[in-house]
């Protein structure tokens, strides 16, 4: 049961409840073919009306209550199947909302979309049909074989003979089976993914008039999922008409045979009527088992899909007792720390990266309330930088310290309170103004929501129509990349964390509206921390010290002044770009 367990646990009772139902049902079905043996034998053949009205009257009667529990078996399995699918795509978001970074770079989103949607579909179709039908079908088949038996068992060799071979059948269908319907899902995964890189890039393909590539990408992924559909069909496709034709020569050979053993009055017109309807009850179950088992290997394939997204280590964190924990929600001020900033000797290398260090020995400290700025070209490690201080990663080598304390000693919710990170693309979200400041707190007033736009320089915000309940498209569409980056400068601010983290968050602002979002920033840095990932040594220069790195090694720490003295490269930076301009 694995995974489900717990969702077992929960509706156990409409679960075993609906699985009753359907064997009270099956059993229902078994008696039908009986009594009308018995219709036949003892009321047609001996002219006895009474004995037709009686057992017609039973034969009525079981139909009846058979009809009554497969209604309520369908009920539950609905209301079952869906609750447990809700269930299993709220933890599936749950875990996904929870993967570390390193885990968040293993399964691709178009994936994950498919394994939240198809895979817990096959999920919740797989126990509707145990709850409505599956169950049914074991019985009804056993049921028919036992009673078929009884009434004659020398016919019945017929039926044994057949099971045997639809039961090879289907297990060398499941086996043919599983590998398609694994191939097919990884197929639906990649038309996600097209789809979703489509949607993302959408002004990009316009821009570049890429429809052809776009169209011929999604084609292939397209005809990919069909072929990859109908190899996965095909098997049940040869299978079932094989069954069928089995079941027919049973039945053929169940009739010949029958007359005979009449013949001898080794058998009698009702039994082998019976019989026969036995052998087409059998058929229909069997085909119902092929199905299943089809099903089976199904959702068996998305759940281990399901399965390795539950698997996924989640994010950094330490156990309750060891973590040194902020007593407090959110930045509130008995949670909230002073704001020192250090790294001491840090060396880190990605989890699936090339293997070799991203940042080197890398030391600096920032006392509570002043500012640091990380400068270098690209790829240098900056970002890496805020990654380690939020503990999206942890440290190979050295200590990232937050008030003194190894961040790795406290629990993850702690060290992120108490950082408001402003990242390199603003990522806004659909909603207004006011709901997306409200990410950085989310019980911010509007008094304090105008204020923080008022320091990223956003007012233009506050000056339009709608004011704060202006709408934001998917991922702020409506708004310049510059306008965007001072709402995102705004969510950090309204944190109002000690830390504050601004990975090159200025880079699309005009250099004028950056000189003032700094302004604002600095003069109230008494109370925060600032950290400036910038490229731009304007930027740099307004802070109290700077970091120089290139490929991930300190090349420079210290002042604007100290580094124009001793620094080779923020020299060649400073002269580049201030120099270069006059
Ligand atoms: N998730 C990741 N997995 C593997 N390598 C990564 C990952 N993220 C970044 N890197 C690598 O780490 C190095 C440093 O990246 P980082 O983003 O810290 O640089 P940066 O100085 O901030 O660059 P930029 O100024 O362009 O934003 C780069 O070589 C990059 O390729």
């Amino acid at each position: 049961m694995g995974i489900y367990g717990k969702y077992f646990q929960k509706y156990k009772i409409p679960f075993l409840t609906a699985i009753f139902c359907v064997s009270c049902e099956a059993f229902c079905d078994l008696l039908g073919p009986t009594l009308m043996a018995r219709i036949i034998d003892s009321g047609i053949e001996r002219q006895d009306t009474g004995q037709v009205l009686h057992f017609g009257a039973l034969m009525i009667l079981v139909t009846g209550a058979g009809a009554v529990f497969a209604v309520i078996r369908n009920i539950l399995a609905s209301n079952v199947s869906q609750r447990a699918g809700k269930d299993l795509r709220g933890d599936l978001f749950e875990k996904i909302m929870h993967f570390s970074e390193a885990g968040a770079d293993r399964i691709e989103s178009g994936s994950l979309i498919t394994r939240m949607s198809n895979d817990t579909t096959q999920v919740i179709q797989f126990i509707n049909g145990i709850m409505r039908i599956f169950m049914k079908a074991p019985v009804t088949c056993i049921g028919s074989i036992i009673l078929a038996t009884f009434l004659n068992w020398r016919l019945s060799f017929i039926i044994y003979g057949v099971v045997a071979a639809v039961a090879a059948m289907i297990i060398l269908s499941m086996k043919l089976s599983y590998p398609r319907f694994a191939v097919l899902q990884k197929a639906m995964d990649q038309v996600n993914r097209v789809v979703q890189e489509y949607l993302i890039g959408v002004r990009l393909v316009k821009a570049f008039g890429t429809y052809e590539e776009e169209e011929n990408q999604f084609n292939n992924v397209n005809r990919n999922l069909m072929d990859s559909s109908i190899r996965a069909q095909m098997i049940i496709t040869y299978i079932a008409p094989i069954l069928n034709l089995t079941v027919g020569i049973g039945t053929a050979a169940a009739v010949y045979l029958g007359a005979r053993l009449f013949k001898i009055e080794l058998a009698n017109p009702g039994d082998i009527s019976a019989f026969i309807i036995y052998m087409a009850q059998i058929l229909s179950s069997l085909l119902i088992i092929t199905n299943i088992f089809n099903t089976f290997v199904r959702t068996k394939a998305s759940t281990q899909r399901i399965k390795e997204v539950l698997d996924q280590e989640e994010d950094l964190s330490l156990p309750e007792e060891m973590a040194y924990q902020a007593d407090g929600s959110g930045t509130g001020e008995e949670g909230r720390l002073k704001g020192e900033v250090a790294f001491s000797h840090v060396t880190f290398s990605y989890p699936g990266g090339s293997g070799l260090p991203v940042l080197e020995d890398v030391s600096f400290h920032i006392r509570p309330g002043r500012s640091l700025a990380v400068i270098g070209p690209t790829g240098s490690g900056k970002s890496t930088l805020a990654w380690l201080l939020l503990r999206f990663y942890d440290a190979d080598e050295g200590e990232v310290l937050l008030d003194g304390t190894d961040v790795r000693r406290m629990d993850v919710r702690t060290v992120r309170q108490n950082i408001a990170l402003v990242p390199q693309k603003p990522m806004l979200f659909s909603g207004t103004v006011l709901e997306n400041l409200r990410w950085g707190k989310s019980d911010a007033k509007k008094k304090e929501a105008e204020a923080a736009l008022q320091a990223a320089e956003g007012s233009f915000i506050l000056q339009a129509a709608e004011g704060l309940d202006k709408n934001l498209g998917s991922a702020g569409v409506n708004l310049s990349g510059g306008q965007k980056q001072r709402v995102s400068i705004a969510r950090g601010i309204i944190k109002n964390a000690p830390v504050l983290v601004l990975d090159d968050a200025t880079s699309a602002l005009d250099a004028i509206t950056e000189a003032r979002v700094r302004k604002n920033l600095l003069q109230g840095r008494q109370k925060r921390t600032t950290v400036f990932i910038t490229q731009r040594c304007t930027t740099a220069m307004a802070a109290d010290d700077i970091l120089v790195l290139e490929n991930g090694r300190c090349m420079g720490y210290g002042t604007h002044e100290e580094l124009m003295e001793n620094c080779r490269i923020y020299q060649e930076i400073y002269q580049s770009q201030i120099e270069g301009r006059r």
